[in-house]
């Protein structure tokens, strides 16, 4: 991938970005989360809140690229990348009239952007990519605010490192376990829907996902870490069993009222990286096929209300 300008750059990474997150919440049944046909574990979600706040992020991500375009990973960046997640966060609450739908992809989302802008290369690896964000993730930011987050207290509960951490070794759960499930399942022959589906279940297989922490606690965690290998196990989702197990697995996190939405967060970042640096994205022809996408996608879903 390369671009020839820092608006060109801005306006694919970032119609990129909110197609990933539209792609994430369309993506059905997912256990625990919002999609298409359920709203999981929450009261407070629906698809269509989940859409309109992806739209919202946009722009964010749009002023995240722009201003990372063949930019330092330094100390200046991180703190203007810091400062415009803070302006998208709110962006968000705004959107959603409060409910918080995004908050770990705006986080996830907008550090991958910014390494890509920053690289402008033809290509980049998986293991670079994560030592790059890895990296601009650990650089401090001064402003950033010291709020008992949700996240923070599971933490410190559980002694976990949550969506900093994560983000600090380099996103594993997209880099290790995201991509190599989607790829490994489409060399399988399997759907796309299959194999995106896999690789949330890779992801629900390990990550300490403080959403479902806060709201359910360790046990619950275990288990859904345990009944996600499982799935893998009997061989994915392609798989009555597996699907049987899936059906399973959101059943129990909707009992529990937990919510995997860090993990679903992880898969939006797998489908963000895996269209940009690696698959479909290459020409500007893709961004007004992505357009045409998101368009259908609008008018496909014009009429579903919850
Ligand atoms: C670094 C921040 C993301 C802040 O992190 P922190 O852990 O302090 O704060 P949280 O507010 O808890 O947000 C973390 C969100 O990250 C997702 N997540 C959880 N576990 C992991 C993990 N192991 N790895 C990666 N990502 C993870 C998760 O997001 C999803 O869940 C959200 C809903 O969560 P929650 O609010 O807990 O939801 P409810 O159960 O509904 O809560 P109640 O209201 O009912 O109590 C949903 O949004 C999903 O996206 C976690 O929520 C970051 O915010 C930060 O520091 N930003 C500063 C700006 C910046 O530097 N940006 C740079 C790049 S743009
Ligand atoms: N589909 C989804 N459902 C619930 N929470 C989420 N956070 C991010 N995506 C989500």
């Amino acid at each position: 991938m390369k671009w020839q300008s820092a608006s060109e750059c801005g306006e694919m990474l970032s119609e990129a970005a909110t197609q990933a997150l539209i792609q994430e919440v369309a993506l059905s049944p997912k256990p625990g989360l919002v999609d298409k046909y359920q709203n999981g574990s929450h009261t407070d979600l629906n698809y269509r809140l989940m859409y309109r706040s992806a739209e919202a992020l946009q722009n964010s991500f749009y002023h995240i690229a722009k201003r990372a375009y063949e930019a330092e990973l330094n100390q200046a960046l991180r703190e203007d990348i810091g400062q415009i997640g803070r302006v998208a966060e709110k962006n968000m609450f705004l959107a959603t009239e409060g409910v918080n739908t995004h908050k770990g992809a705006i986080w996830a989302l907008g550090l991958f952007t910014a390494v890509m802008a920053s690289m402008n290369s033809e290509e980049i690896s998986r293991k670079r990519l994560a030592r790059l964000v890895g990296g601009l993730a650990l650089l401090k930011d001064p402003s950033a605010g010291a709020a008992k987050t949700n996240g923070r207290q599971a933490e410190i509960q559980y002694n976990i490192s949550g969506a900093k951490g994560e983000a600090g070794s380099g996103f594993p759960h997209v880099t290790e376990v995201g991509l190599p499930m989607l790829w490994n399942s489409r060399k399988k022959g399997f759907t796309e829907k299959t194999s995106r589906l896999n690789t949330l279940v890779a992801i629900m297989a390990s990550l300490s996902d403080t959403c479902v922490l806060h709201r359910a606690g360790s046990e619950a965690l275990a288990s859904m870490h345990d009944k996600a290998s499982l799935i893998l196990l009997s061989g994915g989702v392609a798989y009555k069993d597996g699907r049987d197990l899936l059906l399973e697995l959101d059943k129990e996190l909707i009992e529990k009222n937990a919510s995997p939405g860090g993990c679903a967060d992880m898969l939006a970042a797998t489908l963000y990286i895996d269209a940009v640096c690696f698959n479909s994205l290459k020409t500007s022809n893709d961004l007004k096929y992505l357009r045409k996408e998101k368009h259908i996608h609008e008018y496909t879903h014009a009429g579903v209300s919850r």
